[in-house]
């Protein structure tokens, strides 16, 4: 093979790893981008598929190595590329020397599709049309902080997988079951777990539900909450009060309270 075709099948893979900041490219291929050497690791640690790990020769940090190291170990194909070559694959500005291609993990959803445990209660999540990614893993960071079933992201919610909400999940996404679609339907596949409705100033007092049951607890659009076709399927309503004022919480600080809610309602902290 000449130097020419070379350069341009290389040329022709970097341009398919760059689609992969595009979300329906994601979803085509179910491949996703880790950027950096902590969600690198994470994606590693995690026993995620591992398409391609990415790194620059010249830029080799002591953390770097270790996990390019780690990756050749553990069977994974790894590619030295060229910094620009990095920089043209991220979002990010600096991805400090690495990055890998993932495969979009399947993990199943206690109470979604497979049985769950009766003696643990599923708690579920379900996001309707969060639209900024960065708020989308800030709720994964916390579920997987709790350690929920699963989170059940609609259509019209940012892609977990996006470069921007793996970022703030901090790898979250990774390890949480996470199920995209029509959220509607997917809530009535989840038989037997209670959607709740979540709003400012409305229904019951989050403090006072009873969370003991296997419950989802529903989370609304930063700007006009909950849709009217995902609220008819909720089966109650809790608020958390702010008597200090202001219109609302973020969307994440709500998910927060009302996760670590649950949990020590269960006697689980
Ligand atoms: C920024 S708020 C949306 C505010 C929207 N204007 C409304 O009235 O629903 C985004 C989501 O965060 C959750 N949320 C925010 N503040 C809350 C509160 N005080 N009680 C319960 N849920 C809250 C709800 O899921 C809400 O749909």
């Amino acid at each position: 093979m000449g130097e020419e075709e070379i350069r341009s099948l290389q040329n022709a893979r970097v341009k398919e790893w760059a689609a992969l900041r595009r979300g329906k490219e994601r979803r085509r291929r179910g491949l996703f981008l880790a950027e950096g050497p902590h969600l690198v690791g994470e994606a590693l640690h995690s026993g995620l598929g591992i398409e391609v790990v990415l790194f620059d020769p010249r830029d080799q940090t002591p953390e770097v190595a270790s996990l390019v190291e780690e990756a050749r170990g553990k069977g994974c194909s790894v590619q030295p590329v060229d910094r620009r070559v990095l920089e043209r694959v991220c979002e990010v500005i600096t991805p400090q020397g690495i990055a890998a291609v993932v495969r979009i993990p399947e993990r199943p959803i206690p109470g979604f599709a497979v049985e769950a445990p009766e003696e643990d209660p599923v708690l579920m999540v379900a996001l309707d049309g969060i639209q900024d990614p960065g708020n989308v893993g800030a709720v994964l960071r916390v579920a997987r902080a709790v350690g929920v079933a699963g989170v059940l992201c609609g259509e019209d919610t940012a892609d977990p997988f996006s470069p921007k909400a793996v970022r703030s999940s901090m790898g979250a996404a990774f390890t949480v079951p996470i199920r995209q679609g029509r959220l509607v339907d997917m809530i009535w596949h989840a038989k037997g777990v209670e959607p709740v409705e979540t709003a400012v100033g409305e229904g019951v007092r989050y403090d006072r539900w009873n969370w003991n049951i296997p419950v989802m607890i529903v989370l609304g659009n930063e700007g006009r909450g909950i849709s009217p076709e995902v609220r008819q399927l909720c089966r109650g309503k809790v608020h958390i009060p702010m008597p200090g004022g202001g219109e609302s919480l973020n969307v994440a600080v709500a998910a927060a309270l009302l996760l670590y809610e649950a949990r020590r309602h269960r006697g689980a902290l």
